[in-house]
């Protein structure tokens, strides 16, 4: 029989491991060069630290093979046709409860500000490094986050990304304070995806059988995070991951990916790919929406894979305040409720339920406890 005690050289050795990853933790990070500066030294290895662990629906998907398509809603003359509208906030609906995803065409958004803002994106991430390092922090309350892997020193293992967080509404930073090499963009984006979000809420209340206004008067739209990112080509893919599945914490994200892919949604117990959809953007339901809708809608898990070809690029838009102080509680919508559908969470504020998401971090089974702390006792 085996024994459990543990020797005191297999302490040592647990120790040092601990020691090791921390110690390649702080070099990664103060380096300041993000993924992008390893891939551009010219790393050949993934180094330990990105080492992702073995998902355990791998075994059971074939994404590209399976007949599950993520639904894609053509909102093109929406406004002119009730009959319309009401067939788009069925499959709105539909997709909501079922999948939490969406892809959007002619949503308003003009093909030119999309390719800028993925331009834009590119610009900052390969402008000269010394420069982009004086935007580097893990300090949370700047305008402008940039680093690799906000989770860095928590997380199961490292992303193979880098990521830029900006805080765009409800107080809009000054141009000025954003950087140089794609201020313009990130400013005219967000006014257009903040438009397009408050139309996704309109939608989605309806869809919820709600006023219109409904979400929006909520406040649902007030804040907006754009979080840009950048996944350099990876040499060896198949041991770790752009992103470690997860669901996101906000209301509604509305995503923006360029044309390599790599998204995928667990949908069914199966990890089915997003393909990139040229003109689309990914609509996706928050943790924070799933609790208000009382599960109605579904806050979907979902990862990025990581690609030999790259860099991919992509730009979240969350709807979210985030952890700006915040006093408005959110719980289950009263009108939602009813005797046989009882509210399944306790009331929260933006803020607290930010926190909470903040200290777990991205990937392994940290993430899907988040929303089930707040679920009142059955
Ligand atoms: O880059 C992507 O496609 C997804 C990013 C994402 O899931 C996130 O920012 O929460
Ligand atoms: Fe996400």
């Amino acid at each position: 029989m085996k024994s459990t005690s543990t020797s005191p050289t297999e302490v040592a050795s647990e120790e040092e491991q601990y020691y090791d990853k921390i110690s390649d933790l702080k070099a990664f990070d103060e380096t300041k060069a993000g993924v992008k500066g390893l891939v551009d030294a010219g790393i050949t290895k993934v180094p330990r630290i990105f080492f992702s662990p073995a998902d355990e629906f791998d075994k059971v998907s074939d994404p590209g093979k399976n007949e599950f398509y993520v639904p894609v809603v053509d909102l093109d003359g929406i406004d002119k046709d009730p009959i319309l509208r009401k067939n788009i906030v069925d499959i709105v609906r539909d997709a909501s409860e079922t999948w939490g995803f969406f892809q959007v065409i002619n949503h308003g958004i003009p093909d030119t500000v999309l390719e800028e803002m993925l331009d834009g994106v590119r610009r900052f991430y390969e402008q000269d490094t010394e420069v982009k390092k004086e935007w580097y922090t893990r300090d949370g309350s700047k305008t402008v986050v940039y680093n690799s892997n906000f989770d860095l020193y928590r997380a199961e293992s490292a992303n193979w990304r880098d990521k830029t967080y900006c805080n765009m509404a409800p107080n809009p930073p000054s141009p000025d304070e954003l950087p140089k090499s794609c201020s313009d963009i990130l400013v005219e984006y967000s006014r257009k995806v903040r438009e397009l979000g408050r139309f996704l809420f309109e939608l989605l209340s309806e869809a919820l059988n709600l006023n219109p206004s409904h979400l929006i008067d909520m406040n649902c739209a007030e804040g907006l995070a754009i979080l840009y990112h950048y996944y350099p080509a990876c040499p060896e893919p198949e041991l770790t991951l752009g992103a470690s599945k997860h669901a996101d914490y906000d209301f509604l994200t509305v995503l923006l990916q360029d044309h390599i892919g790599g998204l995928q949604v667990l949908y069914q117990n199966q990890w089915v790919d997003i393909p990139p959809v040229p003109g689309a953007l990914v609509v996706n339901i928050g943790d924070l929406l799933q609790l208000i809708s009382n599960d109605k809608f579904k806050s979907s898990q979902h990862r990025v894979l990581a690609n030999n070809v790259g860099p991919r690029v992509s730009v979240a838009s969350f709807f979210t305040t985030g952890l700006m102080p915040s006093s408005k509680i959110y719980g289950p919508i009263k009108e939602l409720l009813s005797q046989d559908n009882p509210p399944k969470y306790k009331e929260t504020t933006v803020r607290e339920y930010s926190l909470h998401y903040n200290a777990k971090g991205l990937g392994g089974h940290s993430q899907i406890s988040i929303l089930l702390s707040f679920r009142c006792p059955a």
